[in-house]
C-alpha cells in the first residue's frame, strides 16, 4: 500500500460510523512534498509551517537525507508535509537510491512545493528540476520563492518572474521562513490546492517519524557543526538502542553509532583526546532531551565504515532501502 493510502485507511477507519452532513464546512487534507536544490531552505520551512522542530536544518547541503513529515493541523485542513532531500543528479549508489526516493515520493503526493531561493539566479539545477517536475503529471505545483529576506523587494520580483517562466505552475508565492512573512498565506494556498478529505492523523500529531530516526538526525546535526565540506557526506549515524533505564523510568538510554568513512574522519569528529566527541554528545543530549521531554544518557561511539556509501550491507543497516 503507497503511503498516501495507507494514511487515507488509517483516516477512515478511524472515521467509520460518522454520518456526513452535507452542511458541514468543507475539510482539505493531503501530503505535500518540497523539492529544491540542497540548502534552499525546504527544512526550515518545513518547521515554520508545522511550527516545531522536527526536520533538521543546517547550513550545509545534503544533511536531510530521509523522508521526514511534519503535519500541519488547521480547522479547515490537514497538510502533511514530506520534507525531501535535495534532488541532486546521482554520483555514488547513495546518490540514485535518494533519487528513486524522492522519484516515488514525487508521485505519491497530492501537491508539489518547488523551493527557489530569492537570492540566487536561476542555474542548471533548478531547470533540471522544473524539467523533471514537469514530467510528474496530475499533481499541482506551487513554486516557492524562499529567503526573500535576504534580498531586497525588486530583486523578489525578478526572481517571481523568473521562476514564473520556468514551468507551468499552480501558483508562485515568496516566502521568508525566518521572518515568517507570508507564511499564513503560503500554507492558505498550499492547503487550496489539497482534495476535500477528512483528517489523516489524530489531532496534535507533528510528525509519524519514528523517534529514533529523529534521535539519530540530532546526533548527526551536532556532529555535523563546524566541520570542513568532506564530512557531511560521509557520516551517518544509526541508533542501535534506545529505551528507559530499568528500575528508572525517567531516564532513557541511548546507544549510538556514527559511521564516518575514513581514520582521518574519525579524528577530526573526535577531535583533541575525545573533547570534540565530547562536545557533540552533549549538544545532541540536550537536543534529545527536548524532543522527548526525559532525561538522556547518550552513550555515542564512533566507527569506520569504509564507502559506506557505495556498500549495500551499510545502506540497509542505516535505513536506505532498494
Ligand atoms: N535568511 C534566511 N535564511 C534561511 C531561510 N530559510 C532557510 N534559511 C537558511 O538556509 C540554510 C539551509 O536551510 P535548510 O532548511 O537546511 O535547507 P534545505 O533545503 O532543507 O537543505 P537540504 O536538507 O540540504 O536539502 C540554513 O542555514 C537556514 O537557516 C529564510 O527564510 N531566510
Amino acid at each position: 500500500m503507497t503511503e498516501k493510502k495507507a494514511g487515507r485507511a488509517k483516516a477512515n477507519a478511524s472515521r467509520a460510523g460518522t454520518a456526513s452532513d452535507p452542511q458541514a464546512p468543507v475539510f482539505r487534507s493531503g501530503f505535500a512534498c518540497l523539492v529544491g536544490r540542497p540548502n534552499v531552505g525546504k527544512s526550515t520551512l518545513t518547521n515554520a509551517l508545522v511550527g516545531a522542530k522536527v526536520a533538521i536544518t543546517s547550513n550545509r547541503p545534503q544533511t536531510t537525507r530521509r523522508v521526514i513529515r511534519g503535519i500541519v493541523h488547521r480547522p479547515d485542513a490537514q497538510l502533511v508535509i514530506l520534507d525531501t532531500p535535495g534532488l541532486h543528479r546521482p554520483r555514488t549508489l547513495l546518490g540514485e537510491r535518494l533519487d528513486s526516493l524522492v522519484r516515488s515520493t514525487l508521485t505519491e503526493v497530492d501537491l508539489i512545493g518547488f523551493c527557489v531561493p530569492a537570492p540566487d539566479l536561476i542555474g542548471p539545477g533548478d531547470k533540471y528540476l522544473a524539467k523533471e517536475l514537469a514530467a510528474v503529471k496530475n499533481t499541482p505545483v506551487v513554486a516557492i520563492v524562499t529567503k526573500t529576506d535576504e534580498v531586497p523587494q525588486e530583486r523578489v520580483a525578478e526572481q517571481l518572474l523568473a521562476v514564473s517562466e520556468l514551468g507551468e505552475w499552480a501558483d508562485v508565492v515568496p516566502v521568508s521562513a525566518v521572518r515568517g512573512y507570508q507564511l499564513d498565506v503560503l500554507a492558505d494556498v498550499l492547503v487550496s490546492h489539497l482534495p476535500e478529505g477528512p483528517p489523516l492523523y489524530p489531532d496534535g500529531e507533528l510528525t509519524d517519524e519514528p523517534e529514533q530516526i529523529m534521535v539519530a538526525e540530532l546526533i548527526r546535526e551536532a556532529a555535523l557543526e563546524g566541520v570542513r565540506d568532506e564530512l557531511p557526506h560521509s557520516i551517518a549515524v544509526l541508533v542501535e538502542e534506545m529505551g528507559p533505564r530499568d528500575g528508572q523510568p525517567d531516564l532513557i538510554d541511548v546507544h549510538a553509532e556514527l559511521y564516518v568513512e575514513r581514520s582521518s574522519q574519525k579524528a577530526i569528529v573526535i577531535g583533541t583526546q575525545g573533547a570534540r566527541l565530547k562536545d557533540v554528545g552533549t549538544r545532541a543530549r540536550k537536543q534529545i532531551e527536548a524532543l522527548l521531554g526525559s532525561r538522556v544518557y547518550l552513550d555515542l561511539h564512533v566507527r569506520i565504515a569504509k564507502d559506506w556509501q557505495r556498500n549495500p550491507k551499510y545502506l540497509r543497516r542505516l535505513g536506505f532501502y532498494d
